[in-house]
């Protein structure tokens, strides 16, 4: 798969390869490709082109430009194609709307739109916007949403206007599209937070950008998953495939132990450890599971999941002490991250990698408030702590403490924000990390077969973490196959 399919770029190195392209091809060539993929979009979305209404929101830049020559091109098949601008008429794109005008489309104002459009094509602001939409182009940011919800399709041009390229932040009025078809690259601001609700289904047309330098933010594919995804070789044993230790769960909590141990059961590893107060469960959950009422007399493991159900007393601090005092990877959660938020030189001074999967409330007793930049936030974490950082939510973002591309990673549903979900997660993650896959890839993986199990269970019916479970090695099968 291309890079620029996968990889987002910074605005700022995207203008770089556009210049570098641009010296090179005739004036107008990038916009012509643009504007022949989003056309082509455009008519897969409606059922037929010939007579079918059609607005352009027009900014002045050149998103405006590339909405008008698209408008063009489907006006040329015979769609009635309105333009409105989000300034004044005769600041946009003037080659673009001499195109339309030609083709027979018209610019006109939005009182004069009496019939719903069923495509609204958003081009008022691309990579050039800065800051929340401003009033003219807020107002047809909201006919959009009112048209949307009375059953137009809306496909933003580059990026849903309104929304920050490379973070994703929505200050103000924006527009929610069904499809975005990026330019280039994907743009960061595509893959998460607001910004990854508001894009819908995106798509890159590539034009012929190609980046020196690392991205900003990987999109994980299901390929990339099953390259990390160690498989047995005929010379491995249980142990040689590794040994996984899950320290969660407690008498009152025992679903979070047979949860973990259940998740790491999906992994890669060969063998299951549990050590905790909650093995009568596991044992008859999982009979395959070692169990260990400690961590000390839990015998040797190649990587320990620590902290959820463990609760944060004295006992459940020993616990997590105990297993950062190693030099194995550990991978820590829920009330882990409580004992650690506490005390950061648990992990700070580790030499061995450690892995934080926190939702945005245990991140703030980490290391602030989440705000509206995650990709910033899983870094700074990251960063701060000497950790890699696996940021729950819609989107989830995985940084490293290093200055490599985090990882996004699409796969799950809303649905698998429910409890216990989070325990199958790091069981798997443990896994991996016990079968040796470095913390980054491990985190991204065990994400995306989580994820993809979300989605298998949602599909069966409602969701809840051992229905998860249930679905995970189907997910695992489909992604690593
Ligand atoms: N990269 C590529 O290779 C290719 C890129 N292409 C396309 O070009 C697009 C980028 O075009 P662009 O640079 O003209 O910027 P764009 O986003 O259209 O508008 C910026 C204008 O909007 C204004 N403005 C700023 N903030 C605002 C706000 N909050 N609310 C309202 N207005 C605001 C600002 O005005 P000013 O601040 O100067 O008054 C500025 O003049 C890109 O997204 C893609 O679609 C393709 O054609 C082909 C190849
Ligand atoms: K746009």
């Amino acid at each position: 798969m291309s890079d620029v399919l996968t990889g987002a770029w910074p605005v700022e190195a995207i203008r770089a390869a556009e210049h570098e392209v641009m010296a090179h091809v005739p004036p107008g060539a990038l916009m012509r490709r643009a504007a022949a993929g989003l056309a082509r979009r455009c008519v897969e979305v409606l059922d037929r082109v010939y007579g079918t209404p059609v607005v352009l929101l027009v900014g002045k830049g050149d998103n405006g430009g590339d909405a008008l020559y698209a408008g063009a091109a489907l006006a040329r098949r015979g769609a009635v194609v309105r333009a409105i601008a989000g300034v004044q008429d005769e600041r946009v794109h003037r080659a673009g709307l001499t195109a339309l005008r030609a083709a027979g489309g018209r610019l006109v104002e939005l009182e004069d739109v009496r019939e719903r459009p069923a495509l609204v094509v958003d081009g008022l602001l691309g990579i050039g916007g800065r800051g929340g939409l401003r009033p003219d182009s807020a107002r047809l940011a909201v006919a959009a949403e009112q048209w949307r919800a009375q059953g137009s399709v809306v496909v933003a041009v580059d990026l849903p206007s309104g929304v920050d390229a490379d973070t994703g932040e929505v200050a103000g009025a924006a527009v929610t599209a069904d499809v975005t078809v990026a330019f280039g690259s994907l743009k960061a601001g595509l893959l998460v937070g607001e910004g990854a609700v508001r894009a819908g289904l995106v798509e890159v047309v590539d034009i012929g950008l190609s980046f020196p330098a690392e991205p900003l933010a990987r999109l994980v594919t299901a390929d990339a998953v099953a390259r990390w995804w160690p498989r047995p070789g005929p010379s491995d044993d249980k142990y040689t495939r590794g040994v996984v230790g899950i320290a969660a769960g407690s008498e009152q909590y025992p679903g979070a132990a047979v949860l973990g141990t259940g998740g790491a059961l999906s992994g890669p590893s060969g063998y299951v450890r549990y050590a905790g107060a909650a093995r009568d469960a596991v044992r008859t959950a999982h009979p395959e599971v070692v169990s260990a009422t400690s961590v000390a007399d839990a015998g040797r493991v190649q990587a320990w999941v620590v902290g959820s159900g463990l609760g944060t007393d004295d006992e459940a601090e020993d616990a997590v002490r105990q297993v950062l005092a190693t030099d194995l990877p550990v991978l820590l959660d829920a009330d882990g991250l409580t004992i650690v938020a506490r005390e950061p030189a648990l992990v700070r001074e580790r030499e061995a990698p450690t892995v934080l999967t926190p939702h945005d409330r245990e991140y703030a007793r980490l290391a602030g408030d989440v705000g509206p930049d995650r990709i910033d936030a899983a870094r700074r974490a990251a960063r701060e702590l000497g950790v890699t950082v696996l940021l729950k939510g819609y989107r989830t973002v995985i940084a490293g403490p290093d200055d490599a591309p985090v990882y996004v990673v699409k796969a799950g549903v809303p649905e698998l924000a429910t409890a216990g979900t989070g325990d199958v997660l790091s069981g798997v993650i443990g896994s991996l990390l016990a079968g040796g896959v470095p913390p980054a890839e491990a985190a991204a993986a065990g994400a995306f077969v989580h994820g993809t199990a979300g989605r298998l269970a949602a599909e069966a019916g409602p969701v809840v973490a051992s229905r998860v479970l249930d679905h995970l090695p189907a997910a695992v099968q489909r992604t690593i196959r």
